[in-house]
């Protein structure tokens, strides 16, 4: 059996015979196959115009994926660039509350920690009924120590001092700077006579210490007034009466300890 290519060659070869053509059957054949021709190119052309549109709405369907990808990357990098923003303003916020709160020498809590602390103490002694004290404490004699071995050493004792003090209390106290060489430690749900105990052992471990002053090693000695909270009191009173109570010591010939009355 010939292949379609033959059959066509074929026909081709016959109706191109003039001989044939005279046959009755000649010319609609011929048109016939005219017809047959204009219908295979027809259906090539729609084929190819199919095919055009095609591969067009592929490539459109492409390049919409691939628009879609490229938003999605920038998004996303977007989207880091921000998470990471975000995280260095809230870095940068808690390190801004932290250094609002802390003394930049000691790195002990500023006065204002304290004075918050100490009204959430009043409140809870009022609401729980729990007793509480505060100690206020001051360096002996610490403006010679500036003045004969300069400022660096003395800020030396006030860093080592703080860090005896913070050592020295319990995990639940509060121990902070008050200002130059005053410090105030805030000691919940404790008694005075806790409290007394507590202050002498702060005071003994920073007696015992030795600061290098060049050739020297400096002794510190401390004084510290004690005041237990009474009920109804304000926390400023409360301060006074402890500021009292250490005038009392430094006024008793200092390194020493009082308790308000
Ligand atoms: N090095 C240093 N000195 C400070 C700092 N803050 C306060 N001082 C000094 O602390 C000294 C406090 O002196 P005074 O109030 O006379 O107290 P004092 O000499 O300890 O005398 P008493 O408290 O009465 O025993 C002053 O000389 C202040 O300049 C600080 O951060 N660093």
């Amino acid at each position: 059996m010939r292949g379609s290519r033959e059959l066509e060659a074929h026909i081709q070869q016959l109706l191109a015979d003039p001989q044939q053509r005279q046959q009755p059957l000649g010319e609609a054949l011929s048109e016939l196959w005219q017809h047959y021709q204009d219908l295979l190119e027809r259906l090539e052309r729609i084929t190819r115009v199919s095919d055009a549109y095609q591969s067009m709405a592929r490539q459109r369907e492409l390049s919409l994926a691939e628009r879609f990808d490229k938003q999605l990357r920038q998004l996303e990098k977007v989207a880091r660039i921000s998470d990471r923003y975000q995280t260095m303003m809230r870095e940068l916020n808690q390190a801004l509350k932290e250094a609002a709160m802390h003394d930049p020498l000691t790195a002990l809590v500023n006065r204002r920690p304290l004075l918050e602390r100490l009204r959430a103490e009043v409140e809870r002694s009022q609401s729980r009924g729990h007793s509480f004290c505060v100690a206020m404490l001051d360096i002996d004699n610490f403006k010679p120590i500036n003045d004969r071995y300069g400022h660096d050493v003395g800020d030396t004792v006030l860093i080592e001092t703080s860090r005896m003090m913070e050592g020295e209390v319990r995990e639940y106290d509060l121990c902070g700077r008050w200002g130059g060489e005053e410090f105030l430690i805030i000691l919940p749900e404790t008694s005075v006579d806790e409290a007394v105990t507590i202050v002498q052992r702060v005071r003994d471990a920073i007696a015992a210490m030795r600061i290098r002053a060049g050739a020297e090693a400096l002794a510190i000695t401390i004084s510290a007034g004690i005041a237990e909270y009474r009920d109804g009191e304000r926390d400023a009173d409360l301060l006074n009466r402890a500021d009292g109570a250490l005038l009392q010591a430094k006024r008793a010939g200092r390194d020493c300890q009082q308790i308000a009355p």
